[in-house]
């Protein structure tokens, strides 16, 4: 139950950042155009461009298919870059066009030289300056645009991984196939880095170092036929080579971001249990913990690096130690058929191929490496949701709050055991239900099931008799507040925790302040240093257990809803705020169908109802029954009240 709500509320709309942060809230979801997309563009304010992000068009079922390439996977990105890419390959033909000109030319230098002080060596040393020049800027710019077009659509890869991701089922965070948090932090943060540099070397080969390449081959043809023949004939060994040791490199990158992610999953996994490390003298344990994973990272990356440090290497050898070879002999032979200027323009030509050709070995060691990270990212967005909303969804203004679990059996996985086994439970509007019985029991599930994170294997819910299949998930979300056990704030002020379901636009403070007071928060509010406005620290740990749940119970408070969940939500106030709190909450009540789990007698006292769930169904039971001291549901309530309050 722990992450229950803040899964609910990153499911709600309009799309979440992954936190909030004070300052920044208002600017990052300031309605820039209309567009839904609510993120900042990465270089340019262009409204044209914000089109290009709307996250539906990322949602394209083609992703789904796991047989797509690296490159499917991109190629959508990159042409969605058009305007930068053109823009940098452009810049490319006239760096190189400044490069064929100037080659010829300096070929001459020689006989220039000769004539020193002559109108000829300035126009001609003006004319190479001024082409070096234009080679820098175009060089630059191409750049310059090249990573704009790299950079952006890495951005786009990350916005709609991050926004499948948030969007996936709660099966997909939870139980033991969920995924990690560290593990989905890496992809999107370093992964996603290495995307960018993977696309950025292959934007710069495609085009420009293919153009470099074939001009210069050009030109060494037009110079001297028999000695560009000699030259290419060690290009097909050269791409042998590189394609098996990038097949090596491929396998390396993959081990060494899968090293690299299971360390940062465990860091995420030990700092928030602090605490628990800190209070059982933990430290050591999970120090050599760390140590072991930072080995196994340590030696996956140290392979990486290497066999990336040698790649070029051998390419230059082979390269350069072949054409040394191959042209020693050549110009033996073709002695004298060439003159001093011709020979210098080939030799210039030829080392100015090695430049591109390096540039490709380059691009595809990028590449290799990239193609894992392009893989695990995309492996994080063909999750298939198996709750599913029906495309002509009802969205319902209001519910009255009427509650019916028909027939319902639910498991969490296929080789699981039945959790709920044909539950048929009614709630009317209005009414407040407890539910007791032992831990395990199906309590919570009951509550999931109701707010649609998971569907039932057999059997429907209704609420207000429309089947909730039937009903807008953001809708049914927007109905139903859940008070949860943990709460779970963000770093942020407590204003926009309380407002959480505003984060994107204005908070309304006026029913911030009434939500605390409801919740007997405003007080401890007004007491910290900046009031509302104060920043409550990373998931709030500036605060204590009883002031977050207090916060939690405000947040519920702020949304206008029908039905009112409290997930043994009281188990961390002292008996006397729980008293407050429940008296506060009478008001509240009368206008709202509430489900109460609790293992407080106190807490089962205010429903009206109360409903025992064992063996996967649900049988009322008396109040009188849990209030006899002697009673089996007495003394059931009375152990996890006590367990509750040792956790
Ligand atoms: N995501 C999950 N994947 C697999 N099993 C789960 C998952 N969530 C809960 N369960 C299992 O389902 C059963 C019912 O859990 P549930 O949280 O509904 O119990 P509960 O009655 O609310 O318990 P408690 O009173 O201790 O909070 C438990 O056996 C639990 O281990």
């Amino acid at each position: 139950m722990a992450h229950l709500f803040y899964r609910t509320c990153s499911l709600s709309p309009p799309p979440s950042p992954p936190s909030f942060s004070s300052s920044k809230t208002q600017t990052l979801f300031a309605p820039i155009t209309p567009s839904p997309f609510p993120y900042p563009l990465p270089f340019s304010s262009s409204s044209s461009k914000l089109f290009c992000l709307d996250p539906l068009r990322f949602q394209s079922p083609r992703f789904s298919s796991s047989s797509s390439t690296s490159f499917d996977r991109i190629k959508p990105y990159l042409q969605s870059e058009w305007e930068p890419i053109l823009k940098g390959w452009v810049c490319s033909v006239v760096s190189v066009g400044c490069l064929s000109v100037a080659v010829p030319k300096a070929g001459q230098i020689p006989s220039i030289l000769s004539s020193v002080g002559s109108d000829r060596m300035v126009a001609e040393g003006m004319a190479l300056a001024t082409l070096a020049f234009a080679r820098s800027a175009a060089t630059y710019l191409q750049h310059a645009f090249l990573w704009e077009a790299a950079l952006g659509a890495a951005f786009r890869i990350r916005a709609y991984v991050f926004g499948r991701v948030i969007e996936s089922d709660l099966g997909f965070f939870e139980g033991n196939a969920g995924v990690e948090a560290g593990d989905v932090a890496h992809r999107l943060t370093s992964e996603a880095s290495d995307v960018a540099d993977m696309l950025y070397s292959l934007l710069n080969t495609v085009v420009p170092n293919t153009l470099q390449f074939l001009v210069m081959a050009t030109q060494m043809v037009v110079l001297s036929p028999p000695l560009a023949l000699v030259s290419a004939l060690g290009v097909p060994c050269l791409l042998l080579v590189i394609g098996y040791l990038g097949e090596k490199l491929r396998g390396i990158s993959r081990r060494a971001q899968i090293t690299a992610a299971k360390l940062s999953s465990y860091v995420n996994e030990v700092l928030p249990l602090m605490l628990v490390v800190k209070a059982n003298n933990g430290e050591l344990n999970e120090n050599l913990h760390f140590c072991r994973l930072a080995q196994d990272d340590l030696m996956a990356r140290l392979g990486k690096k290497k066999l990336k440090a040698v790649i070029p290497q051998i390419v230059q050898v082979i390269y350069v130690g072949g054409l040394i070879l191959l042209h020693a002999i050549s110009l033996n032979a073709l002695k004298g058929s060439m003159d001093g200027s011709r020979l210098l323009s080939f030799t210039m030509s030829l080392a100015l191929l090695i430049d591109p050709i390096q540039g490709m070995g380059k691009a595809f060691n990028e590449l290799k490496e990239g193609e894992p990270a392009v893989e695990r990212l995309f492996e994080l967005a063909q999750f298939h949701n198996k709750v599913v909303e029906k495309p002509n969804a009802l969205d319902l203004c209001y519910v009255t709050g009427d509650i019916k679990f028909s027939g319902v059996t639910f498991r969490y996985g296929d080789n699981m055991p039945l959790i709920l086994n044909e539950l048929d439970i009614h709630i009317k509007r209005g009414e407040r239900v407890a539910f007791i019985g032992r831990s395990g029991g199906g309590k919570t599930t009951i509550v999931k099931l109701l707010l649609r994170l998971y569907d039932p294997l057999y059997g429907d819910i209704f609420l207000d008799d429309y089947n909730i299949q039937e009903i807008k998930l953001r809708n049914i979300r927007e109905h139903i507040v859940l008070i949860p056990q943990d709460t779970m704030l963000f770093s942020g002020t407590v204003a926009e925790n309380i407002g959480y379901k505003d984060a994107s636009g204005k908070l309304d403070m006026e029913c911030v302040e009434n939500a605390a007071k409801i919740a007997n928060a405003d007080e401890f509010i007004r007491e910290l240093p900046h009031g509302y406005q104060t920043n409550i620290g990373l998931r709030g740990s500036l605060l204590s257990g009883g002031q977050r749940q207090r916060i939690g119970i405000a947040r519920a408070l702020y949304r206008k809803s029908s039905i009112l969940i409290l997930d043994e939500a009281t188990s961390a106030l002292d008996s006397k705020s729980e008293q407050v709190f429940r008296q506060a909450l009478e008001p509240l009540m009368t206008n709202h169908t509430v489900l109460i789990i609790a293992h407080r007698i106190e807490t089962v006292m205010m429903a009206d109802r109360v409903l025992l769930v064992e063996g996967g169904k649900v049988e009322e039971v008396p109040k009188s029954s849990i209030l006899s001291p002697d009673g089996h549901l007495a003394s059931l309530l009375n152990s996890f009240a006590d367990t509750g309050r040792k956790n």
